[in-house]
């Protein structure tokens, strides 16, 4: 190795990783922040696609990664290969019987500067206060909601609730809700038939409470996605010790002993190097993090084995606990002329009780002026130009899933098994769900304005074995992965970090993105990784002024 030894490394530019590196930048940390994907475009929404937050980025700035919805024997193939190393068990024995089950969804998460919050539906959406009991339960005393509180605020500059106790109005990123006068009529009609059933109303969505229906906070501004690295990049980049390195891969952390001490790099030239780090911040995403952790020997001894990589650390946890939130999206046609393309697509939702018991476990919300065609394959699917969807995503899904390298070749695909509706709960949950999604639907004020509905019917509905059935093979995640390094006490064999990130049994290696989630919250994750990010970072920057590694 040669070259600079730099304070930090931060490896991945997405939500997290724009959030440590500006912070500890800030400090005064000489930081090399190394992304595989490139540069956003310049300029405003002409010229930069990601800007435009009325439609999902699915192209151009992603990986192109695979997922399995439900679960495999692919990880016991693999382990279980006689003398196995690093090969491709999929074509193999049993491996080859796995594949059939094998049912591909497009995984697209963010490959640029930003990373997902530069493809994302720019929901900016807090936790509710019970998603960190559930954090604080499992052995994390120091992520309860009372402790968080004062780090939402300090990202957000919220336009609508400025700076009170419960929000921030001076942080990096704008949150803003749309107005009565702002909503569709689709929209309108969607909140006045979930009054009429019940729901009461809810014009803070982020102010802790659980139940009702609200405008969906967004973070843009004039109607642009503000994502991570816009927010916290663009003022960082002009200090003189953040290096940006875009288009290079890391490989593999490198170790002395049990001290991490920089990492190998991939150009996209295909040139190799390594650099030398004090501290490796790990920010590559809840893919992209257990997959460097194991091909880099910290991860299940067993796994290390296969894969053919010198073992560092054995943490079984790495890559399991994989979570989303499952969904299942009703679509419909609008009548002529009721949507329309680039109006905003999601500005309303409810929180409520599914039916199956009386908690609080699912949001539906209405997807409007959906155009098929920014969603690859989906007008192939539909067949209709433009589509209204009402969305039930499932709050905190019980289902868990698994991501793991198959080889130790950096090339090769991650293996990415979503285990949803593994847990015959939430598929329950999710089918009363629909039930009162349906309900939602054919209410006048909704259903007047709808031509047709794709797939359901109300007998499919109404029979118990057709709906679950329907439910079963038509949800899909969130691209909201997270908890595949968890945070979580020595104690339990199955977390990789403890409460500031720093890896078990390691020193200089802390993760800090959506992977260390104890459990899902109960919304899209985007602000949950950004407030984490900036809490992990104060201890980070308290390190380096105090001179300690971590
Ligand atoms: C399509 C989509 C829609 C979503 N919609 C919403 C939403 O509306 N609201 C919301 O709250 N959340 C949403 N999310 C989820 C949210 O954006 C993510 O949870 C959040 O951005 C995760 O942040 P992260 O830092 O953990 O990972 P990321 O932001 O994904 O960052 C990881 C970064 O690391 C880079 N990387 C990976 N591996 C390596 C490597 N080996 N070397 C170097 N760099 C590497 C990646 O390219 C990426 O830039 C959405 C996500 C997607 C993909």
């Amino acid at each position: 190795m040669s070259g600079t030894e730099w304070d930090h490394l931060v490896v991945g530019a997405g939500s997290a990783g724009s959030v440590t590196a500006a912070r500890l930048a800030a400090a005064g940390a000489r930081v090399l922040l190394v992304e595989a994907g490139g540069e956003q475009p310049a300029g405003g929404a002409e010229s930069n696609p990601l800007r435009d937050a009325s439609r999902l980025i699915l192209e151009g700035f992603n990986w192109d990664h695979r997922a399995n919805l439900r679960s495999s024997t692919r990880l016991e193939d693999l382990l279980n290969r006689d003398g196995g190393s690093g090969g491709n068990g999929a074509d193999e024995g049993e491996g080859r019987r796995s594949r059939a089950l094998w049912n591909r969804f497009p995984y697209q998460l963010g490959k640029v500067v930003g990373g997902s919050s530069a493809v994302n539906g720019a929901i900016a959406l807090r936790p509710l206060p019970r998603d960190f009991d559930d954090w604080a339960a499992r052995g994390n005393p120091d992520w309860t909601w009372e402790r968080v509180l004062p780090y939402f605020r300090r990202i957000e500059r919220d336009a609508d609730f400025p700076a009170d106790d419960a929000h921030g109005g001076h942080g990096p990123v704008p949150v803003r809700r749309p107005g009565p006068e702002q909503l569709h009529e689709l929209e309108t009609a969607f909140r006045d038939e979930c009054r009429r059933t019940g729901v009461r109303d809810l014009p803070d969505l982020n102010g802790g409470r659980e139940r009702g229906v609200g405008p969906v906070p967004a973070n843009t501004r004039d109607g642009e996605r503000v994502d991570a690295a816009t927010a916290y990049l663009t003022e960082a980049r002009r200090l003189p010790d953040l290096e940006v390195r875009t288009g290079c891969r890391v490989t593999r952390v490198l170790f002395e002993g049990r001290r991490a001490v920089g990492a190998e790099l991939l150009r996209d030239d295909g040139q190799r190097s390594s650099v030398r780090a004090g501290n490796v911040v790990l920010c590559a995403g809840a893919i992209g993090t257990p997959v460097v952790l194991q091909r880099s020997g910290v991860g299940a001894a067993r796994l290390s084995a296969a894969l053919g990589v010198a073992p560092v650390a054995d943490l079984p946890g790495v890559g399991e606990n994989l979570a989303d939130h499952p969904s299942v999206v009703i679509w419909s046609l609008p009548k002529p002329g009721v949507c329309e393309p680039g109006l905003p697509w999601r500005q309303i939702a409810a929180r409520m009780p599914s039916g199956y018991d009386d908690d609080t476990d699912v949001q539906v919300g209405l997807l409007n002026n959906v155009e098929t065609t920014t969603i690859p394959g989906f007008v192939d699917r539909l067949g209709w130009p433009m589509v209204v969807g009402l969305s039930v995503m499932l709050l905190r899904p019980e289902s868990r899933g698994r991501v793991f390298a198959e080889s130790a070749d950096p090339d090769s695909s991650p293996v990415i098994e979503l285990g949803l509706g593994t847990v015959e709960a939430d598929v329950d949950r999710l089918m009363y769900g629909v039930r009162r999604a349906w309900g939602l639907l054919r209410a006048p004020g909704i259903g007047n304005r709808l031509e047709r509905t794709q797939f359901w019917t109300d007998r499919m509905i109404d029979n118990e074995v057709v709906l679950r059935n329907g439910v079963r093979n038509i949800m899909n995640p969130g691209w909201h992965a997270a908890g595949s390094a968890r945070m979580g006490p020595a104690s339990d064999p199955m977390s990789v970090v403890d409460q500031r990130g720093r890896v078990h049994g390691l020193a200089g290696l802390r993760v800090v993105d959506a992977s260390v989630f104890p459990s899902v919250p109960s919304v899209p994750t985007n602000l949950t990784t950004l407030m984490l990010a900036e809490r992990i970072a104060d201890d980070a920057v308290t390190d380096f002024k105090e001179g300690k590694r971590c």
